[in-house]
């Protein structure tokens, strides 16, 4: 005789610790099973498929600590969501509902007697509520962080992580039927990553990180210090909970930057579930205006032969890890947009193939105020590649790093090699592509 199960479908939030459908799947008291489903994503890149793999290889050990298998599956997720569960007899499938439609896979499962539960999952606060303009320049930002952070210090004053595992829950999963017990998981190639996947790796850093908290509000800004968390994969795919972030940073003045990059995060994803359209069009206001970098200024941009140094460093960098401290995302994208006068849309393509944490909403949005495209007319302080260069890497320790040939350069030529006399060996790096003082 068949056994009725609960199917908990897991996401982007590959963990155990404080997580919705894991607790919500718990209470309805059946044997559980666990199901993930490689995306049909063509920006699923080599290291994007291997962080999630060893995301979901510490997923399977921690969940088969409790008797759960983890399935893994590949293609239609509609399809591999509901033959899982015929499969299975599952009465219920729980998983993180986006706020995409799923009434495709709600009909399917219907039909086949099963129910979809959707639980909410990744943001601190329900989006709709606190979106007040289109507008989403420092002022609107401002205006959603005061009302925003009144609701989180509301609601998180004595927040605990809900326990996990439930005591007797290995016991009973031991009733799990032999053939729905064992879950494989396919390997994919390896990849190099300086930010390993899976919740162990998510949790160790955040150790990491928390001392190193005070720090934060200087180094951020100096990326040869590695002064933020990095742990923006973990909160892409769902590693580490938001809340569970929240509630460590605590209520400090040391923690106060630092949860308001978590508001710039919530942000952003607010924004663009209220006006899905901006995600890639931006404001209409600025919709004929768009630059067109030409294809040779953008190669040299993408491959880190700009002739400026900091670029070149970072876009190197992104290039070969996948990933970039904030600071020189701003300054990349200013470049390609003021300097090489490209479309913030090329820009954000080029970032959304690279970058490790590719998340739709903080790229985009982000890519829109780097080129000064958040308020009703075009917000463009002066950029001036070089002083940026100058205040973001003072000694030149960071492009000394990434640009060896570089390295025997004073601290002054290092951010403008083009200065430098004849006499001194510049080991073939290039002129600068365009001169930014005529733009
Ligand atoms: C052009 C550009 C593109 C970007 N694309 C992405 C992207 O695709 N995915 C992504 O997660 N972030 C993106 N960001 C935001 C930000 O740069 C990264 O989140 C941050 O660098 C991650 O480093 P961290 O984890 O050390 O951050 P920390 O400084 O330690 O901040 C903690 C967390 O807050 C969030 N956060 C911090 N700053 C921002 C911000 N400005 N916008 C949104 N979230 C923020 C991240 O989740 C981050 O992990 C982009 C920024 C720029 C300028």
């Amino acid at each position: 005789m068949s056994v009725p199960t609960t199917l908990i479908w897991f996401r982007q939030d590959l963990r155990t610790d404080d997580q919705p459908a894991l607790q919500a799947a718990t209470r309805t008291g059946r044997l559980l099973l666990g199901l993930y489903v490689w995306p049909n994503d063509s920006a699923l890149t080599a290291r994007r498929r291997y962080f999630i793999w060893q995301s979901l290889r510490d997923l399977q050990a921690r969940l088969a600590e409790c008797g759960i298998p983890l399935h893994v599956r590949t293609g239609n997720p509609v399809q591999a969501v509901a033959e899982t569960a015929a499969y299975c007899h599952a009465a219920e499938v729980v998983c993180a509902a986006n706020g995409a439609g799923q009434g495709a896979l709600r009909a399917v499962l219907e039909k086949q007697g099963c129910r979809l539960h959707g639980v909410a999952d990744g943001l601190l606060q329900p989006p709709f509520q606190f979106i007040r303009s289109p507008y989403f320049n420092e002022p609107a930002f401002a205006a959603f962080q005061v009302a925003w952070r009144a609701a989180c210090a509301e609601q998180y004053a004595a927040w605990q992580a809900p326990a996990w595992p439930p005591p007797d829950l290995a016991a009973q999963q031991k009733r799990l039927p032999e053939n729905l017990k064992t879950a494989a998981l396919p390997a994919v190639p390896r990849a190099v990553l300086t930010i390993p996947g899976g919740e162990t790796a998510a949790q160790r850093q955040l150790a990491e990180f928390l001392p190193r908290l005070p720090y934060y509000p200087v180094l951020r800004s100096l990326p040869a210090q590695h002064g933020s968390s990095q742990l923006s994969p973990h909160l892409v795919f769902g590693t580490l909970s938001v809340r569970r972030v929240w509630a460590v940073a605590g209520n400090s003045p040391d923690a106060a930057a630092w949860r308001e990059a978590l508001a710039r995060r919530e942000f952003w994803r607010h924004y663009f579930r209220q006006y899905p359209d901006m995600l890639q069009q931006g404001l209409p206001e600025h919709r004929a205006a768009a630059g067109q970098a030409n294809q040779v200024l953008m190669a040299a941009w993408q491959q880190g032969i700009t002739g400026y140094p900091l670029v070149d460093a970072a876009m190197r960098l992104l290039r070969d890890t996948g990933w970039l401290p904030h600071s020189l995302r701003r300054f990349c994208a200013a470049f390609f947009c003021r300097v090489l006068g490209g479309r913030w849309q090329d820009g954000a393509d080029w970032f959304a193939r690279q970058l490790l944490d590719f998340e739709p909403a903080a790229n985009s949005g982000n890519w829109q105020l780097a080129a000064g495209l958040g308020g009703k007319r075009v917000e463009r302080q002066p950029f001036n590649p070089v002083v940026w260069s100058q205040k973001l890497d003072p000694d030149g320790q960071f492009i000394r790093r990434h640009l060896p040939q570089l390295a025997h350069l004073d601290s002054r030529r290092i951010h403008a090699p083009w200065l430098a006399t004849a006499e001194v060996n510049t080991n073939g790096y290039p002129a600068p592509v365009v001169d930014y003082r005529a733009r």
